[in-house]
């Protein structure tokens, strides 16, 4: 989101291929490489378990297969890492900084050939893809600033078996730009593949973004090594808007709070509370607003919404949606699948956002995150019934509140139990604010000078100049 290392002169491991400029069109792309990325170049796994289809989200068409990696292969990974750690660890900090500038570099460099293979990957619109892409080189750009007065780490990456793509291409990118060897490998696979990670005794951190139930399962494996975790979780985050509001900077918030990546965001602000006097004017104008939204294929410039993730996904989202209906809320607009004409797009995994009227605090769409594009409008009367009704929840990532009064919208974020509560905006996440949730939303902070804290150690290191003193 809207998300959280010599200069080498030339590549020293050039193993990368401009693969997305070569089918940068919805529906071409053909995935030929290896996806794991160990000591410095892509691999197929020693031990691959058995091999997984990876679909395009926009067409539904198979890109290819990729392996699972096995309990060898992360192995390997950590071996590979902790030799690449030996030879990072001894550089000087400013040398890390200038790795981490010349990374910077070449993603910005390569910015619409990685923007385009996100968009081919995951589904979200180039418009989006662009601005995470931005958002990475800054990220890097941020922390070399801060490289050079503290120790550097490295890293095996697991994505998602659904979006195994793009990351490959940062960490050619890492090699490029001089980062040692194996200093950050990619271990392609699922739930066994992270398992094997968390359990692995020369794995010293876990940092985890997904679901609470995986969070659960990850804390108690790493609990078992004693490790330090970071969990970054799921939410069902409130947006109150106070009827005082400026009504079109209201609904632009509540559209940038529900409908980016499909509403696969995490901090989505999916819960809006609107105070009852302005209920019918806002819900009049976000239906309005969010039947424009255009839908369909995510390469093209002036698409705003692209695919879901995947089938199930979408089938799981639009089952929030007939539950919702069973369960007495109203469908103000949206909410079917959508089928574009391109009959290219036909298989893809689209729907309609979204607006659901008549909503209440115990239906199941209040309640439960539903990471699609479903914004529930709640009617609120009090600025204490609403504090009341948005903190009952067990999720805690963020928060936001639209109002004119300056005094009130501090109150009631400082009121709010959430990690990042916005004021008169929502979904702006610039790398230099740290990221992260309260409750079963997770612990640990990304991004910002306190995401540095959770990937340090602290060492005392206490000296004598004099003699012993005894009392012995
Ligand atoms: N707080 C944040 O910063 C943040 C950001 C993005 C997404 N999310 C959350 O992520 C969720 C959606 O992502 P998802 O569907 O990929 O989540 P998920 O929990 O299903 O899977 C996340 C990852 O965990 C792996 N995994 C699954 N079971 C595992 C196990 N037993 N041991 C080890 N690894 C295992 C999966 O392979 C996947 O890579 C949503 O809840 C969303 O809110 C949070």
């Amino acid at each position: 989101m809207l998300p959280r290392r010599s200069l080498s002169l030339l590549p020293r491991f050039c193993s990368f291929v401009p693969f997305a400029t070569m089918s940068s069109k919805t529906g071409t792309f053909h995935l030929q490489q290896p996806l794991n990325y160990r000591a410095g170049a892509r691999i197929q796994p020693v031990d691959g378990s058995h091999s997984e289809e990876v679909n395009e989200p926009a067409t539904g068409r198979v890109m290819g297969k990729f392996l699972f990696s096995g309990e060898k292969e992360v192995d390997l990974a950590v071996q590979s890492a902790k030799a690449a750690f030996k030879i990072w660890s001894q550089k000087s900090g400013m040398e890390r900084s200038r790795v981490l500038l010349e990374a910077a570099r070449i993603i910005r460099e390569r910015r619409e050939e990685i923007a385009t293979m996100e968009t081919i990957n995951n589904g979200k619109s180039i418009f989006e893809a662009r601005v995470d892409i931005d958002i990475s080189w800054q990220c890097l750009e941020y922390y070399a600033g801060l490289a050079g007065a503290i120790a550097g780490n490295a890293m095996i990456y697991k994505p998602s078996p659904l979006t195994p793509i793009s990351v490959v291409m940062l960490a050619e990118i890492f090699t490029q730009a001089g980062v040692p060897n194996g200093l950050f490998n990619v271990v392609q696979g699922g739930a066994a593949t992270g398992q094997f990670l968390c359990q692995h005794q020369d794995v010293s951190k876990v940092s985890f973004t997904g679901s609470v139930p995986t969070g659960i399962k990850i804390m108690e494996m790493s609990a078992k090594g004693i490790k330090p975790v970071t969990l970054e979780l799921g939410g069902k985050s409130p947006l109150i808007i106070f009827s005082d509001s400026v009504l079109e900077n209201a609904v632009n918030g509540a559209l940038m709070a529900n409908f980016l990546t499909q509403g696969e965001v995490c901090c989505n602000g999916t819960r809006v509370f609107v105070q009852r006097e302005i209920l019918e004017a806002f819900t009049k104008e976000v239906v309005k607003r969010t039947q424009k939204i255009k839908i369909g294929d995510p390469l093209l410039e002036d698409t705003r919404m692209g695919a879901l993730i995947s089938r199930p996904h979408l089938e799981r989202v639009l089952g929030f949606i007939t539950q919702a209906k069973e369960q007495g809320a109203k469908v103000l607009c949206g909410g079917e699948p959508y089928v574009p004409d391109d009959p290219k797009l036909k298989n893809g995994y689209y729907m309609r956002p979204c607006v659901l009227g008549d909503c209440r605090d115990d239906m199941t769409c209040v309640k439960e995150e539903i990471f699609g594009p479903v914004m529930s409008i709640l009617p609120f009367d009090t600025e204490e019934e609403v504090l009341e009704r948005a903190n009952n929840t067990t999720f805690g990532l963020a928060g936001g509140v639209f109002t004119r009064d300056i005094q009130r919208a501090h109150r009631v974020v400082a009121a709010l139990q959430a990690g990042t509560c916005f004021i008169n905006n929502y979904n702006v996440s610039p790398v230099e604010l740290p990221f992260g949730g309260y409750k079963m939303s997770g612990f640990g902070r990304e991004n910002g000078q306190a995401g540095i804290e959770y990937y340090s150690q602290l060492k005392t290191v206490c000296v004598e100049m004099g003699d012993v003193e005894s009392v012995f």
